[in-house]
């Protein structure tokens, strides 16, 4: 009903650079390989050799539900997303190659002085 129909929920400085970051991010995964969880089934065994899962989708549901603190700690998700696909996928497919593509021009994106700056503006 209209009563228990949540209140459009404001997005916090933080929320809104940590999906500014995440929009930048994406661009670069043109495939589209990062976007949502790797499954088993894409890929066999996956779950069973990648403790620590990590996606795009599951960056921003992260976002929405606060579990980012920090811009850094955006950081270590998407190297560790970008460092599961090479751990997974020899180094001659393409997704270890799109992988190693993707976590260089990431690093750019989420290089020191921007985050510097960026909390600058949200502080
Ligand atoms: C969500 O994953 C995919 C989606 C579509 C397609 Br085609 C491939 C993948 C995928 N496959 C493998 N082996 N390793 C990955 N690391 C990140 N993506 C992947």
């Amino acid at each position: 009903s209209e009563l228990d129909k949540r209140e459009e929920r404001e997005q916090t400085p933080l929320q809104e650079a940590l999906n500014q970051l995440i929009r930048q991010l994406q661009r670069k995964d043109p495939n589209a390989f990062f976007a949502f969880p790797v499954t088993d089934l894409i890929a066999p065994g996956y779950s069973s050799i990648i403790k620590r899962p990590m996606d795009f989708s599951s960056m921003k549901d992260k976002v929405k539900k606060e579990c980012y603190h920090s811009l850094d700690e955006l950081k270590v998700d998407f190297r560790i997303m970008c460092e599961n696909a090479m751990i997974y996928n020899k180094p001659e497919t393409i997704y270890h190659k799109a992988a190693r593509k993707l976590l260089h021009s990431g690093m750019k994106i989420l290089n020191q002085e921007r985050l510097d700056s960026l909390k600058q503006s949200i502080d």
